[in-house]
């Protein structure tokens, strides 16, 4: 069996469209949704049944209900469920018939989505490490009743997009650590009535043009008690991760400008999608209170939905974005099941681009139904802090950028190709949801020493810490 496939982007489809497509549906895919609707069942037995009802979903599911299906559950030391297995272990060679150590050499073509559920494909084909099974299964279904119920209150975010003020095809909430880390948010990171928090720096649609559009929050909140409660865990997995990704990914040394001071999920931002139309566009996290070369982890809990990467053209690799490669232009999307963490590696966000589409059809989740909860841990330097950053002609705090082929529109001159991966800060009064606003056209070039910290001066002339 695969342990991927490709295809090409589909046009929307009807339930019935699905359940004649379903054959063609990777079966990592309907691994994942099953091992999201079934935690307790192990990833062989899912499989086993999954090909028995000739890989329709909703049939296994059925099974899987009934009391006296076996369920051979694997538990770990410290009493989790294992995480799933690899699909490597049933690949068969077709000229022997014996299962195949060697894997096939993967590309993301052009036009085409690379889907991908094996955590060593995802970790060898994205800038991300994912784990399944991430909380005892018990404390992730906890977790998320607990924010279905928060949810009922987020907002949708309001951005604006070439002077409209549009609103997120989803809602979300902002949490911090204390009241006291609540307040300072309120006083210190606000700005026209509205908080400017994580931004989004957005490709249009169809379009090659660039624009930023940010996400203003009204209400921040303390951290729920279980919210509170894995953040820890989140953290210390977080930690052993990025170490194992510069181990295995960067021959031993960290990125340039990549924190090495430990990463703490000192915020959380928890998004809410509810039913298959809701959606997050195509975007990278807005960096100025992350720094450069930010860690993001996400846990995902409820339905399953598709999480999908692409490079940005001027960071694909053994090509130049005036000729790209087109075997490595595609997207890559990762089934997100319930109580999955996946970790945003450093080179994420400044080369590559994230999304969360629509989905034709969905397969409830028991707990959450057609509702998606996503939480992403973030680490709000204390070196970016809003008194550090400059401030523009009108006053406002700059907003933090990375030069890449994408940003042309953003001012001549510092788009030449030398300039790709250099900070830029720029005013973004134009980009917040108030029509009197317009940008001052100020720009700074952002200067990081090698752990991403700013070098001083530069920084400290435009804006005295208070
Ligand atoms: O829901 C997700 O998995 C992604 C959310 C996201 O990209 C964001 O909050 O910036
Ligand atoms: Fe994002």
């Amino acid at each position: 069996m695969d342990a991927f496939v490709t295809r090409r982007p589909q046009k929307r489809k009807t339930s019935d469209d699905f359940a004649v497509e379903s054959h063609e549906e990777s079966t990592d895919i309907k691994l994942a949704i099953l091992a999201s609707l079934h935690p307790d069942i192990e990833q062989e037995m899912l499989l086993d049944i999954l090909l028995a009802h000739d890989g329709d979903v909703q049939a296994t599911s059925n099974t899987l209900k009934s009391p006296s299906t076996p369920r051979s559950v694997k538990k770990t030391a410290n009493n989790r469920i294992a995480g799933q297995t690899s699909l490597r272990a049933f690949a068969i060679d077709p000229s022997s018939g014996e299962p195949s150590p060697k894997k096939p050499k993967i590309l993301s073509k052009k036009g085409q989505t690379l889907h991908l559920y094996d955590p060593q494909d995802i970790s060898e084909h994205t800038p991300c490490t994912i784990i399944h099974n991430f909380l005892p299964a018990h404390e992730a279904n906890e977790l998320l009743s607990e924010l279905l119920e928060e949810s009922k209150t987020f907002q949708k975010a309001s951005f604006k997009l070439f002077d409209n003020i549009v609103s997120s095809p989803h809602t979300s909430g902002f949490y911090v650590g204390s009241q006291k880390e609540l307040q300072e948010q309120k006083d210190d990171y606000h700005y026209n009535g509205g908080r400017i928090s994580v931004g989004f720096c957005s490709h249009f649609p169809g379009s090659a043009t660039f624009i930023d559009s940010y996400r203003i929050v009204q209400d921040v909140r303390t951290l729920t008690p279980k919210l509170e409660a894995v953040r820890g865990r989140v953290q210390e997995t977080v930690n052993s991760a990025i170490e194992e990704h510069i181990r295995t990914h960067h021959g031993g040394q960290k990125p340039r400008h990549q924190p090495s001071e430990p990463w703490c999920a000192n915020v959380a931002f928890v998004n809410c999608y509810n039913g298959p139309q809701e959606s997050v566009g195509w975007h990278t996290d807005q960096l100025t209170y992350l720094g450069p070369r930010p860690t993001i982890a996400s846990l995902s809990l409820g339905v399953t939905r598709e999480f999908r990467l692409r490079r940005i053209s001027s960071f694909l690799p053994s090509s130049t974005s005036d000729n790209p490669d087109p075997n490595l232009q595609g997207q890559v999307s990762l089934p997100l099941p319930h109580n999955s963490l996946l970790i945003m590696h450093s080179t994420t966000q400044e080369e590559w681009k994230h999304s969360v589409s629509p989905s034709p059809t969905l397969t409830p989740h028991p707990v959450s139904g057609n509702i998606r909860i996503n939480i992403t841990y973030r680490h709000y330097r204390s070196a970016f802090h809003p008194k550090y950053t400059p401030k523009c002609h009108c006053g406002v705090p700059g907003v933090l950028r990375v030069v890449t082929n994408d940003t042309k529109q953003a001012n001549g001159e510092r788009e030449r190709k030398e300039n790709r991966g250099r900070y830029f800060y720029m005013c973004h009064a134009g980009n917040v949801p108030d029509p009197t606003k317009k940008k001052c056209g100020w720009f700074l070039w952002g200067d990081f020493d090698q752990d991403g910290n700013p070098r001083g001066l530069n920084m400290a002339n435009q804006s005295k810490p208070r």
